[in-house]
């Protein structure tokens, strides 16, 4: 299979779809690979670096979509890339779609074969291509909301841990998930007292046992919410309805009744944001404030550490990559119905349950669809 990665060009989005060392396993498989020139740069990884593994390098991104059979990327394709896309080409990302009507009726009008990382499932329902970059997200929150506590960004004013004889921050995760389980790790090395709020009695059995008594584990009522995040010094927003756009948990009417210089860091933005006042914002300019409450929500946090993200998230997409090129998607897909899963849109249809439902398309199960 011809196989092709184009440089990424969401803002500030250094990842990389391959390292080189993947292209050499697919080549090495028997596929070719094709690269865009400067692709790996953000890793640290020079053209050179792909063609010692037999990689072949390519001028421009018009040339990769034009001829490749599958496209390895990593973030959701910005419009002119989907503008490239065609019916008859496999696409391999994450995309996305439920909070991003634009991108999903561009996919469809393309009648690209899209496969979405970030629906993609593991025999115990976990999210294997998601995870990685869930942990990366989260451990990046308390540094992301550290910063925001800083007066110069329009915090409180207030070091996480305090210091002997000054209280710590209160810190406050919603959702105990990968990105929450790691943002309560970092938040507690850095000894702020912290709180989870859950829906799922397991997850928090299970942060119970894994934290002990350090950790404030609280069911997630409305009631409870409203409790923790009014005297939090920083939210941290981890929920996750797979596929689908989060629920708005956090009111612009708390807000007024936050303390004033308090943080909230929407990691669930790209499923919409889980805080009623967010939205997506960049690493040129991650922050804004509503209420005098600082927001951070930046889509692709896991991008500003490209060079650990690409490679957790090669060594978790590689193997799909792998019985995607080896088999055919059709073959591929019909095999595993993990992968299967992740398939939300072919041949103009949309093949996943959550974002037809959340956009308003017509649901054809993704079994069903590989046979149009
Ligand atoms: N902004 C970014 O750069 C990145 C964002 N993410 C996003 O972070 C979000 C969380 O991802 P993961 O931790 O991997 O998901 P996960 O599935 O591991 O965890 C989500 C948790 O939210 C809980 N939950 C769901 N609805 C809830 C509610 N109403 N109240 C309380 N808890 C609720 C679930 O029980 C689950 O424990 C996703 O939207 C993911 O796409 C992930 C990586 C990077
Ligand atoms: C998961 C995701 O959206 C990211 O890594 O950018
Ligand atoms: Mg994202």
């Amino acid at each position: 299979m011809l196989i092709g990665v184009p440089k990424e060009i969401k803002n500030h989005e250094y990842r990389v779809g391959l390292t080189p060392a993947s292209a050499n396993e697919l080549i090495h498989h028997g596929h070719q690979v094709m690269v865009q020139t400067q692709a790996g740069m953000g890793i640290g990884m020079d053209d050179a670096a792909y063609q010692a593994v037999g990689a072949e390098i390519v001028a421009t991104a018009e040339a990769i979509f034009e001829r490749a059979e599958m496209i390895i990327k990593v973030k959701e394709p910005q419009p002119n890339e989907c503008r490239m896309l065609r019916e008859g080409q496999l696409l391999f990302t994450y995309l996305h779609l439920a909070p991003d009507p634009t991108q999903t009726e561009m996919l469809v009008a393309s009648g690209v074969t899209a496969i979405a990382y970030e629906t993609v499932t593991d025999k115990r329902g976990g999210l294997p291509l998601l995870v990685p970059m869930s942990e990366v997200a989260g451990r990046m929150s308390i540094q992301a909301g550290a910063m925001c506590l800083e007066k110069s960004h329009g915090g409180a004013g207030l070091l996480l841990g305090g210091v002997p004889g000054v209280a710590p921050a209160n810190v406050v995760v919603i959702g105990g998930g990968v990105v929450g389980t790691n943002a309560i790790r970092m938040a507690m090395g850095l000894e702020a007292h912290v709180t989870v709020l859950d829906r799922s009695i397991e997850r928090l059995a299970d942060l119970d046992l894994q934290f002990g008594g350090r950790l404030n584990t609280i069911y997630s009522t409305k009631e409870a919410l409203e409790e923790y995040v009014l005297n939090a010094d920083l939210v941290v927003g981890a929920v996750l309805v797979p596929g689908a756009a989060a629920p708005k948990l956090v009111t612009r009417e708390m807000l007024g009744r936050m303390k004033p210089g308090s943080v909230l860091v929407d990691v669930a933005i790209d499923q919409g944001g889980c805080f009623e006042t967010s939205h997506a914002t960049t690493h040129a300019d991650p922050t804004y404030i509503v209420d005098n409450i600082v927001h951070y929500c930046v889509a692709n946090m896991p991008g500003a550490v490209a060079r650990t993200s690409t490679f957790a998230l090669n060594n978790a997409t590689l193997p799909f990559a792998l019985a995607l090129a080896n088999k055919g998607y059709p073959k591929a897909l019909s095999d595993d119905p993990g992968l299967l899963a992740g398939l939300n849109v072919h041949k103009g249809r949309v093949t996943y349950e959550a974002v037809a439902h959340d956009l308003g398309y017509d649901y054809l199960p993704a079994i069903e669809a590989l046979s149009i």
